[in-house]
């Protein structure tokens, strides 16, 4: 699949299958296609190229047989803090054309579902971020969906809000709801998704569970912060002839290397960079992170961190 911009290739090429029951994941950072492939599943914008099917139905030509199939919570908070949660499900409700009693027994199922039942009569302005979110999740729920789209769930919110949001989302894919995410959190990617897929500058660079991506890369990953004025281009021809050394890359001015082991490799590189003069103000190694896997496939950092 295809979409083009006047300027811009959105998403250039992607072809993916999301499973029945699954928390798949779009992990990428901003501008990487990640809302418009959401908004092209929605039926908001249409494909320059290529098919998509959505529970059966295309969204270029069943928009309506789409959108009651499928419920989207956006990035921001969608819901009215001068309203009570209740009378926002209420709105919602309007939206769906659901009335008296079903409408009624649908605000006590999804309120149930999040837990916000006891809170149903207090205004949303009293509310935590999570549990706004989780009200933002009930509306998008009221129409009993079987998926769910979710722009970026945990934007804004704090480390332990965060992974509430986690554990409630888990909860629902856990009943056979199937969520498709957006995130730039490599941490929410790792956590909470099933599967994953990694996209850069619209395109597909890598798909498949968050461990299985991470061990695909096999062994450690050296980190080394060199001496100030040291050449990196220099480094990274002294480093890439090491047998223990499968890909070396300089990195926001960091030299990562890809070794089977980090803590038998490292004399070795330190014996190489000595050579050509080069010294060494910081090393660390750890097994590969999704950021790593990020780096293999692009050359460039998800998420900024130290050595
Ligand atoms: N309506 C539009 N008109 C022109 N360009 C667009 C439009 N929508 C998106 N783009 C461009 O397409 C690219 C992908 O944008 P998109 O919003 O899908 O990325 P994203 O991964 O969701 O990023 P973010 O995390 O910032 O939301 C960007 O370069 C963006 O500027």
């Amino acid at each position: 699949m295809v979409k083009r911009f006047a300027k811009v290739v959105a998403v250039d090429g992607l072809s993916l299958a999301i499973r029945e029951g699954e928390v798949f994941g779009l992990l990428g950072p901003n501008g990487a296609g990640k809302t418009t492939t959401i908004r092209l599943l929605l039926g908001l914008t249409h494909p320059t190229e290529g098919r998509l099917r959505v529970c059966g139905h295309d969204p270029t030509r069943e928009p309506q047989a789409v959108r009651r199939s499928v419920g989207y919570v956006g990035q921001e908070i969608a819901v009215d803090p001068y309203l009570t949660a209740r009378e926002n499900l209420m709105v919602f409700a309007g939206l769906y054309h659901l009335r008296g009693d079903e409408r009624r027994r649908r605000i006590e199922e999804v309120l149930e579902l999040v837990g916000l039942a006891e809170r149903a009569d207090d205004v949303v302005r009293t509310f935590s971020g999570g549990m706004k979110k989780r009200l933002d999740i009930a509306c998008g729920l009221l129409h009993r969906p079987r998926l769910l789209f979710l722009d970026e769930p945990t934007l804004g919110l704090d480390v332990e809000t965060r992974r509430r949001v986690w554990d409630f989302l888990k909860g629902l894919a856990g009943q056979g709801l199937t969520v498709l995410l957006t995130t730039h959190y490599l941490e929410e990617a790792d956590r909470l998704c099933d599967r994953v897929a990694i996209m850069d500058r619209g395109k597909l660079q890598a798909v498949g569970h968050p461990q299985e991506l991470k061990d695909g890369l096999g062994g450690d990953v050296l980190r080394l912060r060199l001496a100030a004025e040291a050449p990196l281009a220099t480094a990274v021809e002294a480093l890439e002839p090491l047998p223990c050394v499968s890909a070396v890359q300089s990195i926001d001015g960091v030299l990562v290397a890809r070794v089977r082991s980090g803590e038998s490799a490292l004399p070795q590189v330190m014996d190489a960079l000595a050579r050509v003069g080069i010294g060494v103000a910081a090393v660390s190694w750890s097994r590969p992170t999704l950021d790593d896997v990020f780096v293999a496939h692009t050359g460039r950092r998800l998420e900024e961190h130290g050595v």
